[in-house]
């Protein structure tokens, strides 16, 4: 079954089941000086162990996905340089699950902006990110351990329950 959704702006609000949305807050800033503004701590990362950066360079391709990957022990943060990205999450059911597949019932696409970052929860299904239009590069920042159900594998990549497609736009 082939499911097709919208891409969502990223909000505290809407992002929430899935992760952590980094952005300008509202409030006053805690430190400003001669032409800038510092708001911390916007976010937290929860870690125990260093810290691995991974780039990843997207390439236009149609909105569709089949499988996805996730990290049941370590958040994720994700921000892209100067392109937008969309980037499809699904819903963790379970975290102590080995078998879980992901729902395509629960997938969002959300749009990042440059200038903003998330930090995918522990658990949460999710893709590589797709240029929003032109081909961008993102970073992610995820700590350099194993993972509880060995998602370092080289494949690491599970399909939908059903074998479904989610497309978005
Ligand atoms: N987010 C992304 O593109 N990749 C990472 O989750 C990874 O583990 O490779």
């Amino acid at each position: 079954m082939e499911h097709t959704i919208i891409i969502e702006d990223l909000t505290a609000e809407n992002f929430a089941p899935y992760g952590k949305v980094v952005d300008i807050p509202a409030g006053e800033p805690s430190k400003s000086g001669d032409g800038w503004d510092c708001w911390s701590y916007i976010q937290m990362l929860d870690v125990s162990e260093p810290i691995g950066f991974g780039l990843v360079d997207t390439k236009q391709r149609g909105f569709t996905v089949t499988a996805m990957e996730r990290h049941v022990s370590r958040e994720e943060l994700l921000l892209t340089f100067d392109k937008e990205i969309i980037q499809p999450v699904a819903r963790c059911l379970d975290i102590d699950d080995p078998e879980e597949q992901p729902d395509p019932a629960t997938v969002k696409a959300f749009r990042i902006r440059p200038g903003q970052a998330i930090v995918i929860g522990r658990g949460v299904w999710h893709s590589p990110a797709y240029p929003a239009a032109e081909d961008a590069r993102y970073l992610f920042a995820i700590e350099k351990k194993k993972d509880k159900f060995g998602d370092e594998m080289i494949n690491p990549w599970v399909d939908f329950a059903g074998g479904d497609s989610v497309t978005f736009g």
